[in-house]
């Protein structure tokens, strides 16, 4: 499943209808057929009555052809259009004059009053107004009706998009339609998961409509992949039964400060958590008597340090040649004597793959450009702050282009990136993209960030691939903290109970 462009959608239905020859007409008699279906299957329908409410294009078109289909299968249904007859157009203007052939009355939504009667004495209400054409701010009657249906606080299914949003930036200029449900048609699109998208969504359902997935290989899309269970199952690490502490691998965090005690700590427990073989905590000395009876797992080794931040010289004395992975920055802080620590362990021979997280970003910054010539596999993990300090830009700006931020930082400097945020992107050197279509509010507090690290450090020390290591953490640690939070509420999930109960979500997926 990808996440596309209102072009890409474009560009998949026309090469459907000319170059496989399903004329436009017939594709949105099946995807209105397909969106019935959905509706049934998925139990969002009811007897009570339906309103189904229609625009100029051919998202209002699909309207027609859902309304019906429902009314030939015994629903209650009344079709609104919020737009004059005479604007309609091509298929939606077809599937208009099939419906009047059929002596099926469609009601002009052009007055607010008696369109509030005529909406309030429907129990279902269906967005058909408009799709991937949306553009600028809402126009006409639109500017009406659709503070209108958010306020009636029916169950609203929206299909393909909720009216109002848009589908290429996730931007709402006015006002959306507020979905329970979205059907979305082919495949999702890349505005569902930007800004404020998931307040209007709701529940994202794909229908298939006869414009297959693999159009997106056969016309060479570049798109983001949409993480699944089935890819976070694939991609967890092997647990041959005899294996031991080698073959699960040893990595090492190196964190913490005079300020952050904590935070080396989640991500040393995390790692432990999820099927690492030893994991050391490097740490500035002074941290030594309060982490000592924290964690009896972990192998704590101590840095000297200086103001409270360890040294290279103190991180340099310990061995790291059986080291697969190194995760730098938890906790860390900001000292002039941290940028050396960074581009010594950028130089160090042995582990593989350098995960850079919090603080260590801000002391790899200036090194990053000398990525590419060490050969190792570097991680940044960015929250969209970090994100802002990496590209010299601000967090408005990041948040609006996710997706071209995250992918030029990884080919630029030739490095994997984990953009954080509700929905979490991953960006390989080689400039895919992967989307984790799930996110959580109980996530937002002190500690998630080192959790993650954490999960990931332990991920590609189990030699799971970097971009399927990032994918993972993020999709696990999201559906975890959602699971807890349906019993403890979003407040009170706390990050070490997110790593306590990891557990739980890997059995399931490894059953
Ligand atoms: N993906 C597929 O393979 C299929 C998709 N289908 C459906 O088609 C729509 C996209 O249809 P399209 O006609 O391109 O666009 P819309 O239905 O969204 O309508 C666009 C018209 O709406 C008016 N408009 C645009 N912006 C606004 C606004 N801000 N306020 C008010 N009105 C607006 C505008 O009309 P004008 O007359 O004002 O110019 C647009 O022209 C897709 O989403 C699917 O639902 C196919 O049915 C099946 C295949
Ligand atoms: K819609």
């Amino acid at each position: 499943m990808y996440a596309l462009t209102t072009a890409q959608m474009q560009a998949l239905e026309r090469y459907t209808i000319e170059t496989i020859g399903i004329d436009g007409g017939t594709l949105m008699e099946i995807a209105g057929n397909a969106v019935v279906m959905a509706l049934r299957e998925h139990e969002l329908l009811t007897h009570e009555r339906i309103a189904i409410v229609c625009g100029t294009g051919n998202n209002g078109g699909d309207g027609f052809v859902i309304a019906r289909r429902l009314i030939d299968l015994g629903y209650d249904v009344r079709i609104g259009l919020a737009v004059e007859e005479q604007q309609l157009r091509g298929d939606a203007k077809t599937q208009y004059h099939i419906l009047k052939r059929r002596g099926i009355p469609v009601t002009l939504l052009i007055e607010e009053v008696q369109t509030t009667a005529w909406l309030a004495s429907c129990a279902v209400l269906i967005d058909c107004l408009l799709g991937t054409g949306a553009s600028g701010a809402l126009r006409g009657h639109m500017t009406w009706l659709i503070p209108l249906i958010n306020a009636l606080e029916k169950m609203v299914v929206a299909i393909d998009l909720p009216s109002g949003l848009h589908a290429n930036s996730g931007e709402v200029v006015d006002a959306a339609i507020e979905a329970d449900y979205t059907l979305t048609l082919a495949q999702p699109k890349i505005g569902c998961y930007l800004q404020q998208a998931s307040h209007y969504i709701g529940e994202l359902i794909v229908v298939d409509i006869s414009v297959p997935e693999t159009l997106v290989d056969t016309l060479h899309m570049t798109a983001p992949t949409i993480v699944t269970p089935a890819l976070v199952k694939a991609a967890l690490p092997a647990r041959p039964l005899d294996g031991h502490k080698g073959t699960f691998g040893h990595g090492a965090v190196i964190g913490g400060s005079q300020h952050y005690v904590g935070a080396p700590l989640y991500s040393a427990k995390a790692v432990f958590h999820s099927g690492i073989g030893l994991i050391s905590l490097i740490v500035p000395e002074g941290l030594m008597p309060s982490m000592m009876l924290q964690a009896p797992e972990v192998l704590l080794k101590s840095a000297a340090s200086e103001d409270g931040y360890m040294t290279k010289e103190g991180v340099a004395l310990h061995d790291f040649t059986k080291i697969r992975a190194v995760a730098f920055g938890p906790g860390l802080g900001r000292a002039a004597q941290l940028q050396e620590v960074a581009a010594w362990l950028l130089a160090l021979e042995g582990p593989e793959t350098i995960i850079v997280d919090a603080d260590g970003l801000y002391m790899m910054k200036p090194l990053l450009q000398h990525v590419r010539a060490t050969g190792k596999c570097v991680i940044l993990t960015p929250h969209p702050g970090e994100m802002a300090m990496l590209c010299d830009t601000t967090i408005a700006e990041i948040e609006q282009h996710r997706f071209s931020y995250a992918r030029d930082l990884a080919q630029k400097f030739g490095v994997y990136v984990l953009l954080k945020g509700h929905r979490s992107i991953v960006a390989t050197p080689d400039g895919a993209q992967w989307l984790i279509p799930i996110g959580s509010s109980a996530l937002g507090k002190g500690g998630s960030g080192d959790v993650l690290t954490g999960l990931i450090l332990s991920f590609v020390t189990q030699r799971v691939p970097a971009e399927q290591a990032l994918y993972t953490a993020a999709y696990l640690q999201a559906e975890t903290a959602e699971k807890l939070a349906a019993q403890h509420s979003h407040y009170s999930v706390t990050p070490e109970m997110v790593v306590t109960h990891l557990g739980q979500l890997i059995a399931c997926f490894v059953k």
